[in-house]
């Protein structure tokens, strides 16, 4: 198995248990579920276009920062003029929790990315719940069948999809999905390695009525002016930000950098 099988494997053990302990009608019940969504998708046309994530610690990394406050993170992420934030709520494999999405709601007014293995509807339900703006579908993990059905779930709820793919299969099975944005992982989730060159390969391959993300292994801005060239308009940076001791701060500075070379 390798290891998103054997997150997929925990996230339908997890999901299971969570709707036992709370039911979808009552996650209904949230004052957040009434709350009106921030597209992400346009937010990524007029501003930097930076996604900036929250990520503790990964798979292929182990820890990456485990002492930081998410409000803070998510503060000076929106202080920086970062397009968006994305928060992983992964527990087991990236240290995170709905509670960081929560409390990232709490303090910012920029949309917020709910980053996690959705595998249920009930995890859409959650995402609306809990402050997001926006889910990721990986469709690595799920069929069109899958893909349509969430992606149309979330839809109804107000919020946008990012659709992650990596390679041309992948992408076919995306084509008639409901999304906004493609998202072009630069890291194998099966392997770990990281290419950008994985972005320009399948740029031309995506229909123009997606905006166009390319995700991970970003860490200059030299890589983002590149990118532009083939028409994203969407970069999730993790490590890069979070691997300093203010995420907020160096998401300030390779912004003004990249504010320079255009
Ligand atoms: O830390 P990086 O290399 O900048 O990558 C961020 C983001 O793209 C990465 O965390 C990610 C992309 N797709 C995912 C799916 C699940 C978990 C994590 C991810």
């Amino acid at each position: 198995m390798n290891i998103l099988d054997k997150i997929i494997a925990d996230k339908f053990r997890e999901v299971e248990l969570k709707k036992s302990l709370i039911p979808a009608s009552q996650l209904q019940n949230s004052v957040l579920y009434k709350r009106k969504c921030i597209s992400l998708a346009e937010n990524l046309k007029k501003g930097s276009g930076i996604i900036a994530e929250h990520k503790r610690r990964s798979p292929s990394k182990s820890v990456i920062n485990q002492d930081l406050n998410v409000q803070d993170v998510a503060a000076g992420y929106e202080k920086a003029e970062v397009s968006g934030i994305s928060v992983l709520t992964d527990g087991k494999y990236f240290g995170g929790s709905l509670e960081d999405l929560l409390y990232a709601r709490a303090s910012v007014n920029i949309p917020i990315l709910r980053k996690e293995f959705m595998i249920d509807e009930y995890q859409v339900t959650e995402a609306k719940a809990y402050g997001a703006d926006a889910i990721l579908l990986i469709a690595a993990v799920l069929t069109e069948k899958q893909l349509i059905y969430l992606a149309n779930s979330a839809k109804n709820l107000g919020m946008d999809v990012l659709l992650e793919i990596h390679n041309e299969e992948e992408l076919q099975k995306s084509l008639r999905v409901n999304a906004d944005m493609i998202g072009v992982n630069n890291r194998n989730l099966k392997t770990f390695e990281v290419s950008i060159d994985n972005s320009k390969k399948l740029a031309e391959l995506i229909p123009s009525n997606f905006i166009k993300v390319s995700e991970s292994g970003i860490s200059n801005t030299g890589a983002i002016a590149d990118l532009k060239k083939y028409g994203y308009q969407g970069f999730l940076i993790g490590e890069n930000f979070m691997k300093t001791s203010n995420p907020g701060a160096a998401a300030q500075d390779f912004i003004k950098e990249l504010k320079s070379l255009a």
